[in-house]
């Protein structure tokens, strides 16, 4: 089994490429290897002979630049290079692998990019301090504008390498190199559509420097949580596998309780039950057979219910309705310290009263499900926690002031952990956004929750599963697909 993916930010990074510096290697043989790698990528996008423009910029990702220029003109591309800024203000191991470069240094201003099989990028990277304006902005809308395929180094150009924003404008690349390991601009979005497809150098920073530097930031791949996945022995009993609870709304609003009851009982929960208002009872009965069902009034219902012990996880929001009575019901749910997923209407009847939730969840497993519409709704007077610029620290603000996993919805989903780990998925579809499909995602980690697998790992797994479906049925999908999906993607994840 692979160790999960180690994503960086760029300070996180630069502690590391020190660390390397430390271990002994010197830094300018990091940009060497990183300069190469930059070639090497390059020359399995354009056959040996064609023409390369490398336009470099003032710091060192320009260096890469100039390393890249000179090994691809020893290897006989036809190389130019254009540089934003003078050539005698480059520092540092720029400055010195520039005299390795033998070729002309043009101004940026003049740079052919039509003329240019491939454009490499290496106008900033992780060290991107402003918005791009002046003579950078000019050079990347012309580098955009010219249809020419563009190698990005490290990160496109305008990128910020922590939050994935565009710093007024930014290279569309095909193909990104990075170096060591991705940054989160390489997962979130816009950044994860501005990189094209990337590519991750190795240039000798181990993975154990890369662990004490980083460590608490991971890409969503199953290396994270498949260990934590149950699979039942063959002495299992259903009571073994956990027992979900689904709370229900009323009588026009009962589906999207049954989506996520449903999910529960794919990802393999052993029982399943929906909690149903009197008054809906009958239209609820008359859809489920696999799941059970049980009258339940309000919080006093769910109080009553809740003394039977074998229910160890409880779905409470889809379509509850946004009053004080869904509050109440969350606190019953809080008070009775099962695993519990709060989702759509039992986060938004918390508008502006997020201080009502201050470390409400750190007593039992608990795993908030916004989008950023209830995450704003929820936090609207919580400039703190609204503020950042990067999801990954929204996320994580979240949880610790709440005491919750706090999984951020949308095409970067972020699942961050009170405990301060996080990790970005990004293997869902845009046919992901379709009704009811939050509610299929909160069933899954419920489900899982009820079969003892712990918070972050139950909503990590639950993302990934929910988006593998989406993404395995693509064109068409509707929610009542996506659990019936589930069976092929766990005996796939199993095998
Ligand atoms: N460290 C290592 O060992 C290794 C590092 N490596 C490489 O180094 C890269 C990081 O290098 P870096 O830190 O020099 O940052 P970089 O992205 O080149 O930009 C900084 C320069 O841009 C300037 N500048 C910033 N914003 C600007 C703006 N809006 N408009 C105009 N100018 C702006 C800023 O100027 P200043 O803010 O000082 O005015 C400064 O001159 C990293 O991405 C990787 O490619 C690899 O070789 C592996 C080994
Ligand atoms: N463009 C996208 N790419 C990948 N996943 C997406 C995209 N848009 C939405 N999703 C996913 O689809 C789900 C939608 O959930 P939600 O907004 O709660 O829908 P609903 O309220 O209709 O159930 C989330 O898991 C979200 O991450
Ligand atoms: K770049």
């Amino acid at each position: 089994m692979t160790a999960p993916e180690l994503i960086l930010t760029p300070t996180e990074m630069k502690k590391a490429d020190l660390e390397a510096v430390a271990s002994g290697i010197p830094g300018v043989e990091l940009m060497r290897r990183a300069g190469r790698a930059v070639a090497d990528s390059a020359e399995k996008i354009v056959s040996r002979g064609g023409t390369i423009l490398v336009v470099a910029g003032p710091g060192q990702n320009g260096g890469d630049g100039f390393v890249a220029a000179t090994v691809l003109a020893e290897r006989g591309y036809r190389v130019s290079l254009s540089l934003l800024g003078e050539p005698d203000r480059l520092t540092g191991d720029s400055a010195l692998v520039a005299r390795d470069w033998k070729g002309q240094v043009q101004r940026v201003e003049d740079a052919a990019f039509h003329e240019a099989d491939l454009v490499i990028d290496a106008l900033f990277g992780t060290g991107l301090s402003r918005d791009l304006d002046g003579a950078a902005r000019h050079a990347v809308d012309r580098m955009n504008g010219s249809g020419r395929p563009i190698l990005a180094v490290d990160l496109p150009s305008g990128i910020d390498g922590e939050t994935g924003t565009v710093r007024g404008i930014a290279v569309k690349a095909g193909r990104t190199i990075t170096f060591a390991a991705r940054k989160p601009c390489h997962l979130l979005m816009p950044g994860r559509a501005f990189s094209g497809s990337i590519e991750v150098a190795d240039i000798g920073i181990g993975r154990e420097i890369l662990s004490a530097m980083g460590g608490r930031l991971f890409g969503n791949d199953p290396a994270l949580w498949l260990p934590t996945l149950p699979k039942p022995g063959l002495s299992s009993h259903k009571y073994e596998r956990g027992h979900t609870l689904v709370a229900s709304g009323g009588a026009t609003r009962t589906g999207a309780a049954r989506l996520a009851a449903r999910a529960a009982l794919r990802i393999g929960s052993g029982l399943v039950t929906v909690a149903s208002p009197p008054e809906a009872i009958g239209v609820t009965a008359a859809h489920l057979t696999a799941i059970m069902l049980k009258g339940c009034d309000g919080p006093e219902g769910l109080h009553a219910i809740l003394q039977d012990p074998r229910l160890n996880a409880l779905v409470l929001g889809p379509a509850l309705g946004v009053h004080a009575n869904t509050r109440a019901m969350v606190a019953v749910a809080v008070h009775a310290r099962r695993s519990l997923v709060l989702d759509a209407d039992a986060l938004t009847s918390f508008e502006g009263l997020a201080s009502e939730l201050h470390g409400a969840f750190r007593h039992a497993p608990t795993v908030l499900t916004p989008h950023d519409g209830e995450f704003n709704r929820m936090f609207k007077d919580h400039p703190d926690i609204l503020d950042p610029e990067s999801k990954i620290e929204r996320a994580r603000r979240a949880a610790t002031y709440t005491g919750a996993v706090v999984l951020l919805k949308g095409a970067d989903t972020v699942v961050a952990s009170p405990d301060g780990r996080a990790a970005i998925n990004e293997n869902g579809t845009p046919y992901l956004a379709t009704a009811g499909s939050g509610d299929t995602l909160c069933g899954l980690i419920a489900g899982l929750m009820a079969q003892n697998l712990p918070a972050f790992e139950a909503a990590c797994a639950g993302a990934w599963i929910h988006a593998e479906a989406g993404a395995r049925f693509g064109p068409g999908l509707i929610s009542e697909d996506l659990a019936e999906l589930v069976p092929g993607v766990l005996r796939d994840l199993l095998r």
